[in-house]
């Protein structure tokens, strides 16, 4: 017996076919202090996905040592770029929501629009829960990571069947997994550095800083290395740049392990040396501004570069909801509508 509006009267089961977009992003503590932050990177550092040491040695390391420490640290950097709205990444993320949705409906697409973070709030599972409410039983999943990376994307993908593997009637799903390459993520990127260069004045060195991993996990086969490079190759052909234009790097480094290098701040803090002294930086692994781009590029980084004799240094900031960027996710998602 039916016991739902809206389900099929021939089989008695759900056929609302209503489509739903997931926006995924990484997360972010709810406040700029000790106990949230500690909360949010309990919860981030104990995905295997992102931190690979053995269980047991990890947890010992994490919950002895790093959730002691780095708690205050982080909070305090937090509170450095705190909006009224608060975690720009958040703030932001909502925005790109409601922009994304708007688009859609204005181009005729009769899909709503969802957004999860992965770790904090509002969660993917509550976010999957509504959407089932909502009657959605076709989901397209845009992970807000432009490059492939396991502990990113792959970590986004564990959160949704780790929902859905207690439902017993699955939604449809698409799952996008990478846009590196996608001709509108180029074309935006490119769009936003010329636009900086026509208003600066071309720097002497474009920085590409992308945000790091370990080695490792390039060597076991996780591609996000490739696909940085490549988003590089595509983005600086496009603007017509040479080889001495420009550098890729990776920053955020965590740990004592090798990561992905050059290091972005070892690569800046040699410039003026070389007679560097203008550079403009952009983060292109980061669809909104974060703590990593807007403390540890504008602020760090910057103070890194001045303190070394550099006279210049502009930070190019993200794509966050700008309309190149909104254009470009309603063109990924609109072919599984
Ligand atoms: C511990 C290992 C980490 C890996 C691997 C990693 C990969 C990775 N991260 C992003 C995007 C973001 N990371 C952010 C913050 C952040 N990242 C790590 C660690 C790893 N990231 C930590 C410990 C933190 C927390 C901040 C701190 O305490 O230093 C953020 C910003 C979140 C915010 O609230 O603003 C983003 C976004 C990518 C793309 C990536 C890919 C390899
Ligand atoms: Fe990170
Ligand atoms: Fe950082």
């Amino acid at each position: 017996m039916a016991r739902f509006s809206g389900l099929d009267k021939e089989t008695g089961h759900s056929a609302r076919g209503k489509t739903g977009v997931l926006l995924v992003n990484l997360g972010t503590p709810d406040e700029p202090t000790a106990s949230a932050v500690r909360r949010y990177l309990a919860e981030f550092l104990a995905d295997p996905r992102v931190v690979e040491i053995p269980k047991l040695i990890w947890m010992m390391i994490l919950h002895g040592i790093i959730l002691r420490v780095r708690p205050a640290k982080s909070a305090a950097l937090y509170k450095e770029i705190w909006t009224e709205e608060g975690s720009p990444l958040l703030a932001i993320s909502r925005q790109q929501q409601s922009k994304l949705s708007e688009l859609l409906s204005s181009t005729g697409t009769n899909a709503s629009v969802h957004l999860a973070m992965r770790y904090g709030s509002p969660s993917v599972a509550s976010t999957l829960q509504d959407m089932h409410k909502q009657g959605i039983d076709k989901l397209v999943v845009l992970p807000l990571y432009p490059q492939y990376a396991a502990p990113t994307t792959a970590s986004a993908f564990d959160a949704i069947a780790k929902e859905l593997c207690k439902w017993r009637y699955l939604p449809a799903l698409h799952f996008i997994n990478t846009y590196h390459d996608h001709p509108d993520l180029i074309s935006a990127l490119a769009n936003s550095i010329q636009q900086d260069f026509d208003k600066n004045g071309k720097p002497q060195k474009l920085v590409l800083s992308y945000h790091g991993m370990p080695e490792r996990n390039l060597h076991l086969g996780d591609p996000y290395y490739c696909f940085c490079m490549k988003t590089t190759r595509l983005v600086v052909e496009k603007l017509g740049l040479t080889e001495d234009d420009y550098i890729t790097t990776f920053q955020s480094r965590f740990g004592k392990a090798k990561w992905l290098q050059p290091y972005t701040d070892a690569t800046i803090e040699a410039l003026p040396a070389k007679g560097i002294n203008d550079i403009a930086v952009i983060c292109p692994a980061f669809s909104a501004d974060c703590l990593e781009t807007l403390e540890e590029i504008q602020g760090e980084n910057r103070h890194v570069f001045e303190g070394a004799g550099g006279k210049n240094f502009r930070y190019i900031e993200c794509l966050n909801a700008n309309d190149d960027h909104i254009k470009m996710m309603a063109n990924i998602v609109k072919p599984y509508l």
